[in-house]
């Protein structure tokens, strides 16, 4: 069993077709992840702000449209804001070694749109101290809605070491930020997750992709093993 009665938000990430996203319609998620990085899995502009309208046209968790989040690393931030122009997200999850001077003006900059700082929990970050995790993160959290760790690279598909999970959380409260979690989740696994940790969000990609394409199959047995944890 969970243990927390709250079921986390849900973000399913890397979507690049408008038809895999008219087919979540209905289901229980909360984010929907189009990636602006290089990757197998990058989005254009154009096909981005076309799947932008295809997020907007479905119900996901309580009737409502799911959030469209995009994800970049270190993404210059004129490019950034003429994207966004086009582009109307919802979230931008900045998954690379953005400094905070990066985080002040974009946030600036942002009217509706909110910033998700990513962390990478490489080996040398899993022994880190709960001090040390708020010193380092204490000049970005005025400008940060949501703080999200992943493994290292982002889209990988594999995990990172869990006992990590406890000091992150820890700091995530210590600034009232929701803590999400992402890296090499898949229906085999989240529910393993979900009991032996209390989290406000996950985020899956590789996970819920066959032979690299998403599949709406595995999609839904993600989202029903969330809501069943
Ligand atoms: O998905 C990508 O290709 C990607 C590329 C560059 C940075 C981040 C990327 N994805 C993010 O990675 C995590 C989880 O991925 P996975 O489930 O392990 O495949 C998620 O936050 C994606 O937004």
């Amino acid at each position: 069993m969970s243990i927390s009665n709250v079921i986390p938000s849900i973000k399913i990430c890397g979507l690049r077709d408008a038809a895999t996203i008219q087919a979540m319609n209905g289901l229980a998620i909360t984010e929907v992840g189009l990636v602006f990085a290089p990757s197998k899995r990058q989005v254009s502009a154009s096909l981005g702000s076309e799947l932008v309208k295809a997020i907007q046209s479905i119900e996901g968790r309580d009737q409502k449209s799911p959030k469209a989040a995009g994800v970049f690393v270190n993404y210059p931030l004129k490019d950034m804001l003429k994207l966004l122009e086009r582009v109307p997200l919802d979230i931008v999850q900045l998954h690379g070694q953005e400094k905070v001077d990066y985080y002040a003006a974009l946030h600036k900059q942002l009217d509706d749109a909110v910033l998700w700082k990513v962390v990478s929990i490489d080996a040398s970050r899993q022994l880190l101290e709960v001090s040390q995790i708020i010193e380092e993160l204490k000049p970005f959290m005025a400008y940060v809605d949501r703080l999200l760790i992943d493994a290292p690279g982002g889209g990988t598909g594999k995990p990172f070491n869990w006992n990590a999970i406890a000091a992150y959380r820890a700091a995530a409260q210590h600034f009232e930020k929701p803590l999400v979690i992402a890296g090499g989740l898949h229906a085999g696994n989240v529910t393993d997750l979900l009991q032996q940790h209390r989290v406000d969000g996950i985020d899956v990609s590789s996970g819920v992709e066959t032979n690299g394409i998403k599949d709406i199959v595995k999609i839904k047995e993600f989202v029903g093993k969330v809501i069943e944890a």
